[in-house]
């Protein structure tokens, strides 16, 4: 995807580095084989390396997807050493910062809405994922539109079934990664992927106007937010800079669910803390 303009797009040159641990040398050796063979008019060359210096070495964007995935029943993990280890090699050549990946859960909203309302999902727009990637995640559509004959319409209005909305549209997009797993046998893969590039897309080429994504993001303090944890807020960007869309009206129902979700960031980065110190 990234080879073939889909992050960066059509006009933008890329050289790929990818990084990976010793026993996967050789399969990485092969993914290399693979990019070459594949003749992208893009892709200007490929380091594939188990040496963390030598992968972050002048890279200005770095994606980590490196892990074991996530297996029926379990959470995800990633090596906290590890993580730490690139993070601190990416911001000595870079201003680094790290995001999570609320994009797969917006888009999953996107496709749970224009399924309910049988559209295009790119004419149904600002859904919001509030707080964790994980199953305390918010989905709102308090604030989402779909494009109709008539013009712009509230989601809620359009599928005028709060019930539904406010029960299993929720859980169904909270709990779509555990049920694919069940699914596949195998963690998300090709959304997954699609959701990463759309992500990079979106805070390096900017949002289109009039459209929000939700981004795991350092927390001002917005909506009540502690700050400093890194909570998923409904995000503009403009010349790679994001910042959080303010204002929105939230209700009771929406008040709560944003304090559960916020409140296991705050258990998590106490557990992080504590790791760190372990480690
Ligand atoms: N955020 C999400 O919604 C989401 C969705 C799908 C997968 N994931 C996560 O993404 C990660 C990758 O999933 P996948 O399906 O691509 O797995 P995969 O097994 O196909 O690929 C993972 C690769 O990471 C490598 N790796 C393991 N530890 C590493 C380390 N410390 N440093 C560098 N590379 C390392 C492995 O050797 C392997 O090549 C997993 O942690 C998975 O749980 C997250």
């Amino acid at each position: 995807m990234i080879a073939r303009g889909v992050m960066l797009g059509p006009d933008q040159p890329v050289i790929i580095h990818m990084l990976d641990i010793e026993p996967a040398a050789e399969a990485l050796n092969g993914v290399k084989m693979e990019l070459i063979d594949a003749a992208f008019p893009l892709l200007k060359d490929v380091v594939a390396t188990t040496n963390v210096v030598e992968a972050c070495q002048g890279v200005n964007i770095a994606v980590m997807v490196g892990g074991f995935p996530r297996k029926e029943g379990a959470s995800g993990c990633q090596s906290s050493q590890h993580q730490r280890t690139y993070l601190e090699r990416i911001c000595t050549f870079n201003s680094g910062e790290k995001h999570h990946l609320p994009c797969l859960d917006h888009n999953r909203a996107l496709g749970q809405i224009s399924e309910k309302l049988n559209v295009h999902v790119s004419d149904v727009r600002n859904v919001i994922i509030w707080g964790n990637h994980s199953s305390t995640q918010y989905p709102d559509i308090n604030h989402a539109t779909v494009k109709t004959t008539n013009g712009e319409e509230s989601v809620r209005d359009a599928i005028a079934n709060d019930n539904w909305l406010n029960t299993e549209f929720i859980t169904t997009v909270q709990q779509r990664g555990a049920t694919i797993i069940k699914a596949r046998k195998l963690s998300s893969a090709l959304s997954a992927a699609s959701a990463a590039c759309d992500h990079i897309r979106d805070w390096v080429l900017g949002t289109p106007k009039g459209t929000w994504v939700s981004m795991g993001v350092y927390s001002d303090g917005s909506y009540g937010i502690q700050p400093g944890i890194i909570y998923s807020f409904p995000v503009t960007c403009e010349k790679g800079q994001w910042s959080i869309v303010n204002g929105l009206k939230i209700d009771e129902l929406s008040r709560e669910k944003m304090d559960a979700t916020a409140k296991e960031l705050m258990e998590e980065k106490t557990l992080a803390y504590s790791c760190l110190i372990d480690d």
